[in-house]
């Protein structure tokens, strides 16, 4: 298939219309389902190779996800591992039937339950697919506990059995998979932060949908993107341009800091750093302004007037906002900076809000008037904070990517809204997942670091652009969401998830791109 649509991610009803073309354009079902069993087989066999992993079980359901699973069965049975199949349910589809009948002729035992399996090293879950529409109940409920008591890879197809296509929530139960092998196109589960318990490693089995199809059935609706490299690589500012020079790489100013969160002045300032931004500038409390110039020397540190609490009173008179490329405004600026946050909205400069700037919005209840800017806007709420600013959005659905599309629409800004599988959403309807993440930066201080990369992506963007300000102004939120992603997860493997603490985070930001870039 051609690469264009192997990151978009599809509904159970657009999946359904999507295969339904094909075999209305002449595709037999079966012969589609030898086609994706075939790549699942290749799969298992390069990742659980016959030498260590000889014995299989798999467990079919009734439907075509059974299907799938029976002919994996029948394909590594032929490869020489010794397989064995458990078919608990009862009145299978025609060609499930068909294909159970068939691995009972080659002599390939099958079970009712899994108790009744012999020893396995691994595990296939072919028991429901996205076809999935109740509670799992009875024996089949019984067979998804017994599989989650399994003490051996478990291999789910499509999706482990149990979890809803489209909100990723275990219907009654759901199989936890080490991996689940998603099959053509990324289905909305993988993106939902409640399955991500259940997933294991996802990997998508591509079995050539042809982009017409696809195009078919998604072209009117806006784009669902999961984040991968060859997307994030054209939107990097790599390479640089042979002849430039610091004032055509974007100039950030960062608004930030307190007495009592001075830390997250720096940190927002070393993501700026690690960012490559030509020229960065502070505003932070005057008694912070030593402690950044020692830390940051190549940065243009301005003190401004404190409040008794030691927060920004207001940014400093002299202050000409129109000269930077970008402002990042928020982290530990406490809740008495109320001021600085009026007068960076008020500015014609593309701006990001983070942390106490989205509270202080909040506290504004300015979230409309966010469309009179001349510039684009970012939100980088946690849900926390997403919750003050967009009290209705969450509410009814724990769907993080919905409510960032719904509150990017209400607010004309871009919504990156942080969790495990962190959501950004264009006022368009666009929307990105960016999937991998690691708990290690549930943590103070992770968010402070991106707020300062994305600042330094965002004004990178706006000093270089010809492209629409609101659509780079989405990338540069998008390439420092993964970007950050990388880093944490390449600290976690060195240090643990217990070890990547912000400044930590902010070493591992420069090496990863040029590992992953390699
Ligand atoms: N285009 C593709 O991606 C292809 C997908 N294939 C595989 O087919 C399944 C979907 O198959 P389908 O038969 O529609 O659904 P399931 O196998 O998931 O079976 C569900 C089956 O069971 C009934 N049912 C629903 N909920 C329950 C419940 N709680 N308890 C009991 N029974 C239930 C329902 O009536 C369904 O009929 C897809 O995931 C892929 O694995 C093709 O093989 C190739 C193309
Ligand atoms: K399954």
């Amino acid at each position: 298939m051609s690469c264009e649509f192997l990151d978009r991610i599809v509904t159970v009803e657009q999946m359904r219309a999507i295969e339904g073309r094909l075999f209305d354009a002449g595709m037999p079902v079966a012969a589609l389902m030898e086609k994706v069993a075939g790549r699942i087989a290749t799969w298992l066999v390069a990742q659980f190779p016959l030498q260590h992993y000889p014995r299989i079980a798999v467990v079919a359901g009734l439907g075509h996800n059974g299907g799938d699973a029976l002919v994996v069965a029948r394909e590594l049975a032929a490869q020489g591992y010794r397989v064995q199949v458990c078919s608990p349910a009862e009145r299978l589809k025609p060609l499930t039937a068909d294909h159970l009948r068939f691995v009972e002729y080659l002599g390939i035992p099958v079970v009712k339950a899994i108790a009744g399996l012999a020893p396995y090293d691994v595990l296939i879950d072919g028991l429901f697919g996205f076809g999935l529409e109740r509670s799992v109940e009875g024996a089949m409920a019984d067979a998804v506990a017994a599989i989650n008591a399994a003490e051996c890879p478990v291999v789910s197809i499509d999706l482990p059995s149990g979890l809803h296509t489209d909100t990723g929530q275990a219907l009654g139960i759901a199989v936890q998979a080490t991996h689940t092998l998603c099959l053509g196109l990324w289905k909305r589960a993988f993106c939902q932060e409640e399955a991500l318990a259940y997933l294991g490693q996802p990997h998508l089995i591509d079995f050539d949908i042809p982009p017409t199809a696809i195009a078919a059935v998604l072209a009117a609706l806006p784009t669902i993107r999961r984040a991968t490299l060859p997307a994030i690589r054209q939107r990097l500012p790599l390479p640089r341009q042979v002849n430039t020079h610091k004032y055509r790489v974007g100039h950030l100013l960062v608004v930030a800091g307190s007495q009592p969160y001075a830390g997250a002045a720096l940190l927002a300032a070393l993501g700026a750093r690690a960012s490559g931004v030509g020229m960065l500038t502070l505003a932070v409390p005057e008694s912070l302004r030593l402690m950044i110039v020692a830390q940051i020397p190549e940065a243009l540190v301005l003190g401004c007037p404190e409040t008794e609490a030691g927060a920004i009173a207001h940014l400093p008179d002299t202050l000409d906002m129109s000269r930077y490329s970008a402002i990042a405004c928020g982290p530990g600026l406490s809740r008495h900076a109320g001021g600085a946050v009026q007068a960076v909205l008020q500015s014609p400069t593309p701006l990001l809000l983070d942390a106490d700037g989205l509270n202080l919005l909040a506290d504004l209840g300015t979230i409309e008037t966010l469309k009179q800017r001349q510039a684009p806007t970012v939100l980088t709420p946690h849900r926390g904070e997403f919750k003050r600013l967009f009290p209705e959005q969450l509410e009814n659905s724990e769907d993080g990517g919905a409510a960032a599309q719904q509150a990017a629409a209400q607010s004309g800004a871009v919504v990156l809204l942080k969790g495990a599988c962190t959501a950004i959403a264009h006022p368009n309807g666009t929307l990105w997942y960016v999937p991998e993440s690691t708990p290690a930066l549930a943590r103070g201080g992770s968010g402070d670091v991106l707020t300062g990369l994305i600042g330094g992506l965002l004004a990178q963007a706006m000093a270089s652009d010809t492209n629409d300000a609101l659509d780079s102004a989405l990338d540069a939120a998008l390439v420092g969401a993964w970007w950050h992603g990388q880093g944490a997860r390449a600290a976690a493997r060195d240090r643990t998830e217990l070890g990547v603490d912000g400044t930590q985070l902010v070493q591992y930001l420069n090496p990863v791109l040029a590992q992953v870039l390699a």
